[in-house]
């Protein structure tokens, strides 16, 4: 399986969470946060980066996959929360590729032309 297709199985098991599709906020934690809103993952969201980055600061590898697994966890509610998918992120990141990430923040600072 690819990354690709685990993130798009784990996203539908999210979708099927939503309590206007039945999810039940007593038997399923995305249900829960779901149905409690966004400022409860947005919060999920701030403490599991928090805690990579303390993780990837002490440099232990399985803290860092743990806590960023978290955190990628947490962000696939918020996308479900907002009607969007984790293909999109990743197409985005495709459409990407290649192109130099000091290059592009260059061409973002250029003055608009003048007449
Ligand atoms: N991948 C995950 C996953 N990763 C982390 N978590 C939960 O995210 C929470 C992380 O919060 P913390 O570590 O901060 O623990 P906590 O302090 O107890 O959490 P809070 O009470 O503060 O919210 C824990 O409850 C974890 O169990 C996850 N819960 C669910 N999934 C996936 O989502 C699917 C659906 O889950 P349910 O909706 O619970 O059936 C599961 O089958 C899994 O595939």
């Amino acid at each position: 399986m690819t990354t690709n297709d685990f993130l798009a199985r784990l996203a539908d098991t999210i979708a099927t969470r939503r309590p206007d599709r039945g999810g039940q906020p007593d038997k399923s934690y995305v249900a829960k946060l779901l149905a409690k809103g966004p400022d409860a993952f947005l919060k999920k969201i701030g403490e599991e980066a928090t805690e990579t980055v303390l993780a990837a600061k002490d440099g232990v590898a399985e803290k860092i996959i743990y806590e960023t697994a978290d955190l990628w966890f947490h962000c696939l509610v918020m996308l479900e929360y907002y009607g969007l998918r984790p293909e999109q992120v990743i197409a985005e990141l495709a459409r990407r590729e290649g192109l130099s990430g000091l290059e592009e923040k260059a061409s973002r600072d250029e003055p608009p032309p003048t007449r």
